[in-house]
């Protein structure tokens, strides 16, 4: 069976030496529309992939071709091959998964993935890091990628990994990068004793000129755009939930595909006290992981979980010791990692792609009730109550 695979795969891909060849971009290129490749850039690295000295190897290949297509035709527009006709049918399947992905988005991916390919036959780095590290714009997040695995983490261990305004923009530049590299699995974690303290609550208090009403206009209109990614996330999504979580960091739980906790972790989300509301989809999700009775004594009334707890009742999919847990869950997901990723990524589709319309729903609906909570009293008492120093969680 190999060796028939490996003739087809020789033949077809032989047959492409003569076409143009693209990878999707290794790295973070979260670019403006105006600094997307433009047609000339993308006709030079088409010429350039014939000129590669190395043979970029039948994966890249593929996904070469998958690009070029997407770049010049659009999403995959063309009735699915056969069982039997193997080597068009992996064709349009590589051209399928690319999914809605824009022409010009296809085409930069494509330019960039040349430009490093082109660049490694140059001069091969014996010192290259293992790590591919794709940096977001502040320290507060860091994003790497390694053994098929693009790591985001949590980096303001001395806030308790509070989520700033930047940081919101940064996962979500994180994500769509990650949705398109080379990575088979994301991770989400964080850096310090804490995996996340949910929203900063000092992001409520740099008002714009539009005043409150502005600054919950914009805030809404983030969180939507956030959770949004998260939602339409095509890749396993893992995190690795390494102390306590507060507040969104816990309600977006029920967006991930695997949840692994250190015993040390608790899960609290307590919008009654804060005078806010649910979102990351909890208003929708939980009820439906946990039954509508558990999630409202943690969504109205606060209530804190253990570890165990939240994975008694499906949020956490497994607990481990403190001690163990970083080395046994990422020997876990360096084995999970090797698993072939078109099959992972179109498991992930039918499992939550009928939930999808739903949830975006349900997102909007959340974002704009907080809209209003943010600018209720209730909330700003809570939030000045927390600035000074008089209430604690
Ligand atoms: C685009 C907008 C989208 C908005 C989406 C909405 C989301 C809703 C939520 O996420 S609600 C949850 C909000 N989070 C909280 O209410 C947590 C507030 N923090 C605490 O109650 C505590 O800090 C604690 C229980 C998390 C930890 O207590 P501990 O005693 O262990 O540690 P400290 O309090 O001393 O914390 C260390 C420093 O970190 C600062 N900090 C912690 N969390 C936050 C936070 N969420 N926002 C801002 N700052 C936070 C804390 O103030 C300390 O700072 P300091 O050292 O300068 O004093």
């Amino acid at each position: 069976m190999a060796g028939l695979a490996g003739r087809f795969a020789r033949r077809w891909f032989s047959g492409l030496l003569g076409s143009p060849l693209q990878v999707p971009a290794l790295g973070l290129h979260v670019r403006g529309p105006a600094m997307l490749a433009s047609q000339k850039d993308f006709n030079n690295a088409v010429s350039q992939v014939k000129l590669l000295k190395e043979d970029p190897g039948n994966e890249v290949k593929l996904k070469l071709y998958a690009l070029y297509k997407q770049a010049t035709e659009g999403p995959c527009n063309v009735p699915k091959p056969g069982m039997l006709d193997f080597i068009n049918k992996t064709k349009w399947d590589a051209w399928n998964a690319l999914g809605s992905l824009s022409k010009e988005a296809a085409r930069q991916n494509y330019v960039d993935l040349v430009s490093r390919l082109s660049a490694s036959s140059e001069s091969p780095s014996p010192e290259a890091p293992a790590a591919d590290r794709k940096q977001p714009e502040s320290d507060s997040l860091v994003v790497t990628s390694e053994d098929g695995i693009t790591t985001i983490r949590l980096n303001r261990p001395a806030k308790k990994n509070a989520l700033t305004t930047q940081m919101y923009h940064d996962i979500i530049a994180a994500l769509q990068a990650a949705s398109k590299d080379e990575s088979a699995i994301t991770v989400l974690t964080g850096s310090g004793d804490y995996y996340c303290s949910g929203n900063d609550l000092t992001n409520f208090t740099h008002l714009p000129a539009g005043g409150l009403e502005e600054m919950a206009r914009s805030a809404a209109a983030l969180l939507r755009d956030f959770v949004n990614c998260f939602i339409d996330f095509p890749k396993p999504l893992v995190a690795v939930v390494n102390g306590p979580a507060v507040g969104i960091s816990v309600t977006i739980l029920g967006l991930f595909d695997v949840v692994y906790a250190t015993d040390r972790a608790s899960f609290h989300t307590p919008f009654s006290h804060l005078g806010q509301s649910p979102e990351g989809c909890s208003s929708y999700t939980f009820p439906k992981i946990m039954g509508s009775s558990k999630a409202a004594e943690m969504l109205l009334f606060g209530k804190k979980l253990t570890a165990q707890e939240a994975c008694a009742q499906g949020l956490v999919t497994e607990v481990f010791p403190d001690g163990t847990f970083q080395k046994e869950v990422w020997a876990r997901l360096k084995a999970y990692s090797k698993l072939p990723p078109n099959a992972m990524r179109i498991s992930k589709q039918i499992i939550r792609n009928r939930e999808k319309e739903k949830l975006h729903a349900v997102n909007a609906e959340e974002s704009s009730v907080l809209r209003e909570r943010w600018q209720s009293d209730e909330c700003m008492n809570a939030i000045a109550s927390f600035l000074s120093r008089k209430a604690k969680l």
